[in-house]
This record gives structure tokens, sequence and C-alpha cells, in this order.
């Protein structure tokens, strides 16, 4: 799935100023690329993240999800639309504490009803084996190291075979020998399977990866 979009602008209020974060941002991110998007601390890099997954409204402007415009949907519909076509990876991985992998990683599936307990639990056990977790199944998170947690979190955006795939600094608490392992996995996955992904990063882990670069 492509994603396009035109004249993104995005204020934020505070201390009754407005900061501009995001002007008139245009962009056409297109099916089986992978984009990095870097600046300086502040230049809005999450803020983008977070407008592109539909996670916060624009100030204005218009987002395509191929030819459709998603933006300016109610948002029963756009939080459909993410849960459906988005996989977000954040950077402090997000696993719920009290779940083990696999329930982290099936909850959605199984909540929203989307697959049946039986294929979630087969789906996840494919993920996990690519991502070479399958004996941490049964684990939960704080039994985990931070490069494994993030392999569950990675796990956990990809089980449901989104279209888009969303990366908020996703290595960046990791150290080198972790932070490849997932950006490899990142860079197959999206290649084999024509993804879409957008990434931030503060260090060079993706740069030689990244087919564009975007500089905020
Ligand atoms: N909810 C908010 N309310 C007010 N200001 C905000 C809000 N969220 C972010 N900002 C401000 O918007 C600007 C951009 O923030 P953002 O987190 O998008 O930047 P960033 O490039 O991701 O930074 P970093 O690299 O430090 O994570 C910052 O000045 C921040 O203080």
């Amino acid at each position: 799935m492509d994603l396009r979009v035109k004249n993104l602008c995005k204020d934020y209020i505070k201390n009754k100023r407005k900061i501009n974060v995001i002007k008139n941002f245009n962009y056409h991110f297109k099916s089986g690329k992978i984009y990095l998007v870097k600046g300086e601390s502040g230049k809005g890099k999450t803020t983008l993240l977070t407008l592109l997954a539909l996670l916060q409204n624009e100030t204005s402007g218009s987002i395509y999800f191929d030819d459709k415009q998603v933006n300016a949907l109610n948002n029963e519909v756009k939080c459909q639309i993410r849960r459906e076509k988005i996989g977000v990876i954040y950077q402090d991985f997000n696993l719920l504490d009290r779940l083990t992998v696999l329930e982290n990683i099936i909850l959605l599936d199984v909540c929203e009803k989307r697959k049946s307990k039986q294929e979630a639990i087969s789906d996840a056990e494919k993920i996990l084996e690519m991502l070479n977790l399958s004996h941490r199944a049964n684990h939960y998170p704080f039994e985990l190291s931070g490069g494994e947690q993030q392999r569950v979190g990675v796990a956990r955006a990809v089980v449901k075979n989104p279209s888009i795939l969303i990366g908020d600094e996703p290595v960046s608490n990791l150290d080198a020998e972790n932070s490849k392992k997932i950006v490899d996995f990142i860079k197959h996955y999206c290649r084999d399977n024509n993804k879409l992904c957008i990434v931030t990063s503060h260090d060079e882990s993706f740069d030689q990866y990244a087919d564009e670069i975007i500089y905020l």
C-alpha cells in the first residue's frame, strides 16, 4: 500500500503559545520501500509518525492510503483502519507485563475476533520462529532481555500482516548485536512481503537499508 501526504501540518499549543512542529509536509511513501526519518531532537519525528499511524489528528492537510483519504474519517473508522493496516514498533517495547510473550502477540487478534484463537496462536508461533524466539513463548516480558522484548514488539506489530510498518526508534535501546537482528528482520520482512516501512533512528542502524532518508 502507498501512503501519500499532502500539506500536512501539526501545531501544539503550549502555555498559550502555538508550536508549529510539522510544516506543510508532502511525501509519497511507496509500497515495498523503507523510509528513514531523521532530524535533531524536537524536530517532529515522533509527531510525524503518530500522524501517519493515525494515532493523533493533524492540524491540517491530507493523508491517503492508496487513493483513499483516511485522515478525514471519523475516529472509529480510523481506529479500525489503523488496527488492520498499521503495525507499530515502539522504542520502549510497550509489552503487557502480566501476559506471556505468546499472549502479548495474539491479544488483539483474539480480542477483535479477527482469527480463531488456534489460528492466532499458529500465526504467532510462525513469527516467533522467524525471530528465534520460540523458546520464549511462555515467558513473561520481565524474564526477557531488552533485545528479546523488542523482538516480541516486532512480532506483535507484524503478526496481523499490516500493509505499513512504523517504528519509532525501534532499536535505540538496544546494543549493536540486538539492533542488527531487528534491523535485518525488518529489512527482509518488508522486502519479501512488499510492505511499506517508515522508521526513525537517531543513529546509523538503518542508514544502509533505507531506500530514502527524509530529513526534518
Ligand atoms: N503533546 C504535546 N504537546 C505540546 N508539545 C508537544 C507535544 N508533543 C510533542 N511536543 C513538542 O513538539 C516538538 C516535536 O516533538 P517530537 O517528539 O515529535 O520530536 P522528535 O523529533 O521525535 O524528538 P526526539 O528525537 O527528542 O524524540 C517538541 O518541541 C515537543 O516538545
